[in-house]
């Protein structure tokens, strides 16, 4: 039987984040991708020019037709852009019991451009992060969320305390905007941390590397993977999307969709 799963997010014309990235990588996973855009932006390596959020309407419509007819298996959100449109997509996660719920809290892109609006925080804490089976942030947007300040490890461990107390049932800390050599994902269930270990690889093209992560552990939750398998194979899918660079673009590049495919890694 064929996975089916759904990314809720804003479209980026680069490609190479956003619904693109989280269609491509579903599509990598063997998992069927389907969409609810929130928001178009107008957007290539260098930066974002516009953001132009749909009417609340148009987002409701498309989760609506998706659950009359393509039930999701798995569903990842990326940016939401205000509080509005958090509420909506949160009342229509939790009527149509939708699980398998994966919140990659998309606040600011690479290049600085706004893409949740700080009214937002608090509908982001209160109603979106309880429907979480994993949250996904990265270091600023754990900050931002928590409160505190996560310049250390055990720090960002502190941080997945709170953030599962809000209400998601796993947490994942990235550690990509971190300052040791060494990188790592800290992986929380409410027990226990597993840290997933990496080498920093120096690039420019990491545009998009927090929605294809996400998107990854979707894809996998869809077919039936535990939390720490998907998150496993995450962390190996971007890693294999990062080092294999396409070298797209004059600014942060898109990564590499078909690499993980390539790469000895999981064979
Ligand atoms: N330079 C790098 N080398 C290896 N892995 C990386 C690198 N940068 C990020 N990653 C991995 O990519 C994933 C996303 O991490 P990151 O902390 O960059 O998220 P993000 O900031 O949400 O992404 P984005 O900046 O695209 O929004 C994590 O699994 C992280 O370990
Ligand atoms: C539509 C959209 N969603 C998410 C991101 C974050 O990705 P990044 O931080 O890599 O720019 C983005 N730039 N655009």
């Amino acid at each position: 039987m064929v996975k089916k799963a759904l990314t809720i997010a804003g479209s980026d014309s680069g490609g190479g984040a956003g619904i693109q990235a989280d269609l491509k990588t579903f599509q990598e996973l063997n998992v069927y991708g389907m969409s609810a855009i929130t928001a178009i932006t107008a957007q290539n390596t260098l930066g974002v020019q516009g953001v132009y959020a749909l009417p609340l309407e148009a987002v409701i419509e498309q989760m609506n037709s998706i659950e009359a007819d393509l039930r999701p298996d798995a569903l990842k959100t990326g940016m939401l852009f205000n509080s509005e449109l958090i509420e909506a997509v949160a009342n229509n996660i939790r009527e149509f019991n939708w699980g398998n719920v994966v919140i990659d809290p998309v606040m600011i892109a690479k290049g600085g451009a706004k893409l949740l609006q700080q009214e937002a925080i608090n509908s982001l804490r209160e109603t979106l992060i309880p429907l979480a089976t994993v949250i996904t942030p990265n270091i600023p947007e754990a900050e931002v969320i928590t409160e505190l300040s996560l310049h250390t490890i055990e720090a960002r461990k502190k941080a997945a305390k709170v953030l599962h107390k809000l209400g998601a049932d796993y947490v994942v800390v990235k550690g990509g905007h971190g300052e040791e050599e060494e990188l790592v994902d800290l992986l929380f269930d409410g027990q226990s941390f597993v840290e997933l270990k990496s080498t920093r690889i120096s690039t420019r093209h990491t545009h998009g590397t927090g929605c294809t992560f996400a998107a990854a552990i979707t894809a996998e939750l869809a077919k039936g993977k535990t939390v720490e398998q998907a998150v496993k194979v995450a962390k190996d899918f971007i890693h294999a999307a990062i080092k294999d660079e396409l070298g797209i673009g004059s600014g942060h590049g898109p990564t590499n969709h078909w690499a993980y495919r390539n790469a000895a890694v999981h064979s």
